[in-house]
């Protein structure tokens, strides 16, 4: 289980305003409680962005206070020409140590090799995700082969990279493309965001997309995150974050 760390200063308990960084002050409660649950962190890195110096600042607290055997992702969507490309990267993975980055395709491969030639640092391309609009591009015939658009940007990047450096995020919302993108991608780890808020379904998924190494690392920010406005909100993520990856392990069970 990855817990998304979307903090909104409009979202939080109001009593954490008065800290001296409240977003930080939040996370640090939200990763006490929840670190035995978690496999990965995965802050979204708009949220701190739109706060300016001082949100990158709790960004940076948050990147450091999260315990180093858990996974960390920058959801940044990122990608440009291959220049900029390797600043981005740089920005995350060297000035910033996340072990990976989420990666917008569109732009193609030299846009996306800047990010894989860092040692033991991830790329986690989008491929089919989970929102409404996904359905506008990438579910484009291509009317040469008849696959869709994600399936083109799955089947190709996996020439430019390993499985151990290449993930996809694969939307929960739409369990019914899981087997078909499994089938493609058999090795590979997917992010899968689109449980909890969204309404994605955790069964389907786990049915179609599990693999003998597990391959799912399904995420949930506000479900977990916002259980709670009260001042024990930490205690009540913990639960619910707990009842999750309980029906994770079970699915885990049922599946493989
Ligand atoms: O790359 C992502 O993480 C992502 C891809 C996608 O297809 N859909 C999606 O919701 N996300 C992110 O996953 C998180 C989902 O948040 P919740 O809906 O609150 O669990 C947000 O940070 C989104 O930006």
């Amino acid at each position: 289980m990855c817990v998304g760390l979307d903090t909104d200063l409009d979202k939080i308990p109001r009593h954490l305003l008065d800290s001296e960084d409240p977003v930080f002050e939040f996370n640090r409660q939200i990763i006490d409680a929840t670190h035995e649950y978690a496999v990965a962190y995965k802050p979204n890195i708009a949220f701190y962005e739109a706060l300016g110096p001082r949100g990158w600042e709790s960004l940076a607290k948050t990147l450091e206070y999260i315990p180093k055997n858990i996974f960390t992702i920058a959801d940044a969507k990122r990608g440009d020409i291959g220049n900029t490309s390797k600043l981005y990267a740089k920005a995350f993975f060297e000035t910033m140590d996340f072990d990976s980055i989420t990666v917008a395709p569109y732009m193609g491969e030299d846009s996306v090799k800047p990010f894989l030639e860092f040692d033991n640092k991830w790329v986690i391309l989008l491929a089919h995700t989970s929102n409404v609009g996904s359905a506008d591009f990438q579910l484009i015939i291509d009317e040469r082969d008849h696959r869709p658009l994600y399936e083109h940007v799955i089947i190709k990047s996996r020439e430019w990279a390993t499985t151990d450096q290449l993930m996809f995020v694969v939307g929960a919302t739409r369990a019914d493309k899981v087997e078909r993108i499994r089938e493609i991608a058999p090795e590979n780890f997917f992010l899968v965001p689109g449980v909890g808020a969204q309404g994605g379904s955790l069964e389907e998924v786990s049915k179609y997309g599990l693999n003998s190494e597990c391959g799912l690392l399904v995420n949930s920010s506000r479900g977990i995150i916002y259980v709670s406005q009260h001042e024990n909100f930490a205690k009540e993520a913990s639960k619910e974050a707990a009842k999750i990856q309980q029906e994770m392990a079970r699915l885990l069970d049922q599946y493989t």
